[in-house]
């Protein structure tokens, strides 16, 4: 785990006229037209850019945004560029790419206090490979190394953990540090009950999280596209929902493994189906059990909705990752804002509520609640990660971890 040291490193080092990689995690949300939705994730990468900014540093940012396969338009980081000047009151200067000629011409032009933002890491496969070769060349650029990526701290990649052997000394950023402060001390002796609601997309690479879940929460909430898993796995019918086929068995260990631990599962009872994955689809409620074939669950029911914040009342602690449903479609926002909603309601009456993910926050965020809870944090799998006891590769690749 990094350390208060790990900050004090960063405090110590000699910054002035040093190139300086840091990692950040610019993945925010964007609409079709490229508009960001959400800049909680900019905005928390601001304090050590800054910083580095004051100290003289040349500034080398690094990010992915998405889960691009090779270079793809789409998830190029040049629509951040504006919204990080301006938060950072200078002009940021932005590469075509992350290694190569261009970018060490534009590194060499770099003034001190200079910023210059690399575009998607992930356009190379060699990042999420942990490609030496291609970490040394990320390394090349820079004198040192800064992780404030806490979103991707869960991932052992080339610009989050390969990097660091080839950058000396590689320290945490101040969100990093933040995140792992309260992080660490919330989840290691939660009040109980303490409970934990899963949603979301990323069903593959969270299904697994709830595993090692069960051996530290009292109660798991299930939602968003996680749940059609689980329903089929119990041999519901699922029409064209979000299904994860080679976790079936996955989801009918775990759902056996809570019953043996005392845990209580809780599945949404009714879900909103639609007929087609668009704003503007026909919809209806419908029982868990009575998904019709070919309509999709794009959000939990109002059933579901009571019975989950009727259960949420008993508690003490709660960590959130991942919407209840498809909320950026405003129909299927229903169960996210009320999920939100009760959280805020929670939190005021003394819930420790914590709510981690990039669109996560963007949902709790666009209903103006984010202020209301305990901890908004920038990571959803680092914060379920380290909840489940794992010591996250980005944080102990660095020196001080
Ligand atoms: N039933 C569903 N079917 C498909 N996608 C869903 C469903 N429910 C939620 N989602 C999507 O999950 C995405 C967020 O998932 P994820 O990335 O795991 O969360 P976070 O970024 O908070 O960690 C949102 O874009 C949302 O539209
Ligand atoms: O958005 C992120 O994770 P999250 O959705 O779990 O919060 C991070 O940027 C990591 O992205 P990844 O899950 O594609 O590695």
């Amino acid at each position: 785990m990094a350390t208060k040291k790990s900050v004090g490193a960063l405090k110590e080092a000699d910054l002035k006229g040093k190139k300086v990689f840091v990692r950040v995690d610019l993945n925010v949300p964007l609409d079709d037209n490229q508009k960001i939705t959400d800049d909680t994730r900019i905005r928390a990468a601001v304090p050590t850019i800054k910083y580095l900014m004051g100290h003289g540093a040349r500034i080398i940012l690094s990010s992915h945004l998405g889960r691009p396969k090779g270079v793809t338009p789409k998830y190029s980081l040049k629509p951040l560029v504006p919204r990080l000047s301006e938060l950072l009151g200078i002009k940021v200067e932005m590469a075509n790419d992350c290694i190569g000629e261009e970018v060490e011409k534009l590194v060499a032009a770099l003034p001190d206090g200079g910023v210059l933002l690399l575009e998607n890491v992930r356009f190379y496969k060699e990042e999420e490979k942990n490609d030496p070769e291609f970490a040394k060349k990320l390394a090349s650029l820079a004198d040192l190394y800064v992780n404030d990526a806490f979103g991707t701290a869960h991932r052992a990649h080339a610009s989050t953990e390969g990097v660091t052997k080839y950058l000396k000394p590689s320290v945490a950023g101040f969100l990093m540090q933040k995140e792992l402060d309260y992080l660490v001390g919330a989840v290691a002796n939660p009040k109980k009950p303490f409970a934990a609601i899963v949603g979301g997309s990323k069903v593959s690479s969270k299904i697994g999280v709830i595993e090692s879940l069960l051996e530290k929460v009292d109660i798991l909430i299930l939602g968003g596209g996680m749940m059609f898993t689980f329903y089929k796995a119990q041999g519901y019918a699922v029409g064209s929902s979000l299904v994860e086929e080679d976790k079936l068995g996955l989801a009918t260990t775990l759902l056996e493994k809570a019953k043996s631990k005392g845990v209580s599962l809780m599945l949404p009872t009714d879900v909103v189906v639609a007929d087609k994955f668009a704003a503007d689809a026909n919809s209806k409620v419908v029982p868990a059990s009575g998904i019709p074939d070919s309509w999709m669950g794009l959000d939990i029911g109002p059933d579901s909705i009571k019975q989950f914040s009727e259960t949420l009342e008993s508690t003490k602690t709660i960590i959130w990752n991942g919407p209840m449903g498809v909320f950026e479609f405003e129909k299927f926002a229903v169960g996210t804002e009320a999920i939100a909603k009760k959280l805020a309601d929670l939190s005021e009456k003394g819930v420790t509520t914590i709510i981690g993910g990039g669109d996560s926050v963007a949902a709790v965020e666009k209903v103006g609640l984010a202020d209301k809870m305990n901890h908004i944090s920038t990571g959803g799998g680092a914060s379920l990660e380290l909840l489940e006891g794992k010591a996250l590769p980005g944080v102990l690749a660095l020196n001080d971890a």
